[in-house]
């Protein structure tokens, strides 16, 4: 069975960045889907306000409530024992209650730190999310949040793929990558690990996953009127502005700690 997560094939040692690339392209209909889901609800501001919903015994936003409790059942049955799966809260998360499964161990442990998770909710909230729906409040907070954290867990499984990228990136080319991993230097990591042609492909890709995902679709030969769920070009915006610079940087932060 394929495996849409970033090592495609988690049964065994063997990493090749076209792999990975395949199981990132795969994920980008999921990052499309949830935002099209998202989409569905307008913005009900109030969610994300500090203490809005005066939760008895907890200070924060409605959204930052349900997170932090999906994600404390979700280590409770062992979501963040999977190395591609980074919590956005982890500080006091429960152990897991179930029997451990054993990952394949391919990444480089000094990598196992690196999360990104603070810069994926700052940019989904702060700027993403007003791009994407419409201002209003429906009241269906429980729903939406749930649909923003399908948003961000989908985000932060592909930009943290990023280490699988830097490990197979490091592996083909040990020569190329020594010197300035000693040396720390992050602009020179960057160039060598930066591959403009495919970015490219992938925002592209990513524009028309949105155009085809989200148009309505009839029986008959009336189209949808050239109406989207989302707007295509977001999805490229997120892809250019966000998504792939993040996904860069995990690379350098990991590439940095591979020798240690
Ligand atoms: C992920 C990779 O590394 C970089 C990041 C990319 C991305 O986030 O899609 C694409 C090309 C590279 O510049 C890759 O080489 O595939």
């Amino acid at each position: 069975m394929a495996n849409v997560n970033c090592n495609p094939n988690s049964a065994s040692d063997t990493l090749t960045l076209d792999g990975i690339r395949d199981s990132l392209i795969r994920q980008e209909d999921s990052i499309v889907f949830s935002l099209i889901e998202r989409a569905r609800f307008p913005l009900n501001g109030k969610m994300y306000l500090h203490n809005h919903a005066s939760i008895p015994g907890f200070s924060g936003s409605l959204v930052e409530f349900i997170v932090r409790e999906t994600e404390d059942v979700q280590a409770k049955a062992g979501r963040y024992e999977n190395p591609e799966e980074n919590p956005f809260f982890p500080e006091n998360l429960p152990r897991p209650l179930v029997h451990p499964h054993k990952y394949p161990k391919v990444l480089h442990p000094s990598g196992a730190s690196i999360n990104m998770n603070k810069a994926i909710w700052d940019f989904y909230f702060k700027e993403f999310l007003p791009l994407l729906v419409s201002d209003g409040d429906d009241g269906n907070y429980a729903a939406t949040a749930a649909s923003d954290l399908a948003c961000l867990q989908a985000l932060s499984r592909r930009i943290h793929c990023g280490k699988y990228v830097a490990e197979v990136k490091f592996r083909d080319a040990p020569n190329e990558y020594e010197g300035p991993i000693r040396s720390q230097e992050r602009d020179t990591l960057m160039e060598l690990l930066t591959f403009k042609a495919v970015e490219e492909q992938v925002k592209k890709r990513v524009e028309k996953k949105a155009m085809v995902f989200g148009q309505e679709v009839t029986l008959n030969n009336t189209s949808g009127g050239g109406k989207h769920k989302i707007d295509p070009s977001l999805a490229s915006l997120l892809y250019d502005k966000w998504v792939m610079p993040l996904t860069k940087e995990v690379e350098v932060e990991y590439l940095l700690r591979r020798l240690e």
